[in-house]
């Protein structure tokens, strides 16, 4: 199978190099990035969640090329395609080639740089979403978030924690939250699968315009993991970057994925355990009260 989605010749700056003046000033950097993935699933239904957003892809390779130095174009090329393939679990092959226009050599030259293919089996990413409310009949709002999860085009919803009523953390002048956490494995990016959980809480009633931050909402999805993946850009930080320091969010995590490592080191239920300790919150009920 050889289809592909391509970008040619992509220009950004960036610091890689073996002279010390390369890692202190930047330099273009020219890039053309194969994406290789059976593309009739997206031909035939004309969906863009079947295949990868080129746009995505796009700002995925600006973010290694802009944001991080190597001192080898090897290395550079191995970070773009190592992080292609994380970001987007419908690719079974990467080609990244990687050209320094700008290279230090004695003489005239056309082009030099590196060319790679990186390979895997193709698999869904597992990820899990942390759900919380507070306005309204919030296991009813809680319910319908986890249908509307559960029926989003490139996502399956595996499993689902019990349903805990937690004290409100960081704003405490407001009614209490139910919570619960959801695992799913999705072929969607992170930063589609986002968008999704934007997309169910609008559709649930969300206004954020109207809110305050911490404030009380009848919904609240928040991406708290995908895979081991770690990204800080604007609309998106991976892990969530206040998860370990909520029992709401960490209690049904460990009930789900008790092994789990956290960001901070600890396992998932030891660190479940004292926060639990520290912070109020109650189970309420058990495994399948989602489905009733
Ligand atoms: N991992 C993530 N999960 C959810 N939203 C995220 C994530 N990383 C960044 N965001 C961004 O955070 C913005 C604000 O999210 P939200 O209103 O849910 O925050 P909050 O629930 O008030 O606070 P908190 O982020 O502490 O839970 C969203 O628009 C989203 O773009
Ligand atoms: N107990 C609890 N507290 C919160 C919660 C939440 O889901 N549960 N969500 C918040 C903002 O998203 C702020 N505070």
């Amino acid at each position: 199978m050889h289809d592909k989605i391509y970008l040619e010749g992509l220009l950004f700056p960036g610091r890689h190099g073996v002279s010390p003046e390369e890692q202190t000033y930047s330099q273009n950097f020219r890039l053309d990035v194969e994406l290789y993935l059976d593309l009739r699933p997206a031909g035939e239904k004309d969906e863009l969640h079947l295949t990868v957003n080129y746009q995505e892809a796009y700002r995925v390779v600006e973010e290694v090329v802009s944001r991080r130095s190597f001192l080898l174009l090897e290395a550079l090329a191995e970070a773009v395609a190592e992080r292609l393939l994380s970001f987007f679990p419908l690719l079974r092959r990467v080609r990244v080639r990687v050209e320094k226009p700008g290279a230090p050599l004695p003489g005239y030259f056309e082009r030099v740089g590196v060319e790679i293919n990186r390979s895997r089996k193709v698999k869904p990413a597992k990820a899990l979403v942390g759900l919380g409310s507070n306005l309204g009949d919030k296991r009813r709002n809680l319910k319908a978030a986890l249908a509307a999860l559960s029926k989003t085009p490139g996502v399956r919803l595996e499993r689902v924690a019990p349903l805990y009523r937690s004290a409100p953390w960081g704003r405490t002048d407001q009614p209490d939250f139910f919570n619960t956490v959801a695992l799913i494995s999705t072929f969607l990016s992170p930063f589609s699968l986002l968008a999704s959980l934007l997309k169910i809480e609008k559709e649930l009633g969300r206004r954020r315009e109207s809110e305050e931050r911490w404030g009380p909402r009848p919904i609240d999805l928040d991406l708290l993991l995908y895979e081991d993946l770690a990204v800080e850009t604007e609309e998106l930080v991976l892990p969530h970057p206040r998860l370990t320091e909520r029992a709401f969010v960490v209690a049904p995590l460990a009930d789900l994925v008790p092994e789990l490592e956290l960001p901070n080191g600890k396992r998932a239920i030891d660190w479940a355990e004292k926060l639990g300790r520290e912070q109020e919150i109650e189970r309420v009920e058990g495994y399948g009260w989602e489905r009733d």
